[in-house]
């Protein structure tokens, strides 16, 4: 039996109904939620959440004004907006709202995040995020799953976000629509398990699962990671699954880095980008966005914000920052842009004569001091 059939206790293949435990969305996906919903309920039957992240404080008058459209429907309708507080993935781990939950539907496709939680959580388009609200239901087909069995422990610079690029790449060419990825075996910590659920998107997974025991029954395929054997890892232009060895295109020239997001912008990824910092100056332009105000706090309490603003790294509010390429980092035309985000399509962070390259937020750091794609191999 794969996981997704233990949560959702129903066959692969299977046509289904559920209850969805929480629904929630942004400042970016609510506006177009609201419409569809008007258009066939009056009343939010789900426990519902919205979350100001993607492009808050708002930086134009658009977004101000979509902004306050949101807060009105929210009034209206008794949902709780989280405003500013971090990234709405990270907030639903840290609030506790996926507790004891079964399934969970996001209007954002980096929902699957929370599978490492256990819950079978899906990003879903504005129609059927208003359906999840205005019913409290959603249907769904029970996805086949591909298991992503880990042997061996990683060095110590390579990360989460190493294990994913190299996955995603290795996935290229199989297709994982509809499919659910389940991860086992995994050596990472909390912080690390959620990279691997949120990066699973990338490989056009429906949603992914971690688990304990593999059984190997009722997989549709088996990938099995050598971790020790796994060097640190870079995505070129423009695609996620573009994963190389870092030594490939170590040298290439940056003119920003990037370290945050919902894949790697919690506490253990951010802590270890200061180890690397201390003590060192960044030579380009280098942007830290914690993913939530919690992670922040702790950046204070453990002298982390000083370690950043000694290597001379611009520190920006919690949320989802320059990674949509709305605001707080937007690249110029031209510019190479290292990041630790896990979108790397063209005009993603801003220009699309720009050119992204993901990586971990260890191999990021140590870009950051030489201003070139560096591998942190021998630096830690
Ligand atoms: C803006 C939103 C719809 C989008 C998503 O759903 O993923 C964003 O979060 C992203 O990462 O591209
Ligand atoms: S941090 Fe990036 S990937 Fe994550 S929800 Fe925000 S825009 Fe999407």
């Amino acid at each position: 039996m794969t996981l997704v059939e233990e949560v959702l206790n129903a066959k692969t293949g299977e046509a289904i109904i559920r209850r969805v435990d929480l629904v929630y969305a942004h400042d970016g996906t609510m506006p177009l939620i609201i419409e569809a919903f008007k258009k066939a309920f009056n009343q939010v039957k789900a426990n519902a959440y919205i979350f100001f992240d993607h492009v808050f404080p708002a930086p134009t008058v658009k977004v101000a004004n979509l902004q306050r459209e949101i807060r009105e429907f929210a009034r209206q309708h008794g949902i709780p907006i989280v405003e500013g507080q971090g990234i709405c993935h990270q907030l639903v781990v840290e609030m506790g709202l996926a507790e004891n939950a079964r399934v969970v539907v996001g209007a954002d496709s980096h929902t699957p995040t929370l599978g490492a939680l256990g819950v079978f959580a899906v990003g879903m388009g504005a129609t059927d995020a208003a359906v999840a609200l205005g019913l409290g239901k959603t249907w769904l087909r029970v996805p086949e799953s591909v298991s992503v069995v880990f042997e061996g422990k990683p060095s110590s610079y390579v990360m989460a976000a190493d294990a994913m690029l190299y996955i995603i790449s290795a996935l290229k060419e199989y297709d994982m629509n509809y499919k659910a990825m389940e991860f086992f075996n995994v050596p990472f910590s909390f912080d690390e398990r959620l990279t691997l659920t949120n990066f699973s998107v990338e490989a056009n997974a429906k949603t992914a699962l971690i688990g304990d025991d593999y059984s190997g029954d009722g997989y549709v395929k088996e990938l099995i990671v050598d971790l020790s054997s796994l060097g640190p890892m870079v995505a070129k232009p423009h695609h996620p699954s573009n994963g190389v060895p870092v030594e490939e295109v170590e040298g290439t020239k940056i003119d920003q880095v990037f370290i945050g997001s919902c894949t790697n912008g919690r506490f253990d990824h951010i802590k270890k980008v200061a180890e690397i910092l201390e003590g060192e100056r960044v030579s380009v332009r280098t942007i830290i966005g914690p993913a939530s105000v919690n992670v922040y706090r702790k950046m204070v309490e453990e002298g982390l914000v000083n370690v950043f603003l000694e290597a001379g790294a611009v520190i920006i509010p919690p949320g989802c920052g320059p990674c949509l390429g709305r605001h707080m980092g937007v690249a110029a035309d031209n510019e190479v842009i290292l990041s630790t985000t896990n979108r790397n399509f063209r005009g993603r962070m801003g220009s699309p004569n720009a050119e992204i390259y993901l990586a971990s937020p260890i191999t990021a750091a140590v870009s950051a001091i030489y201003g070139e794609i560096t591998s942190p191999e021998g630096e830690l």
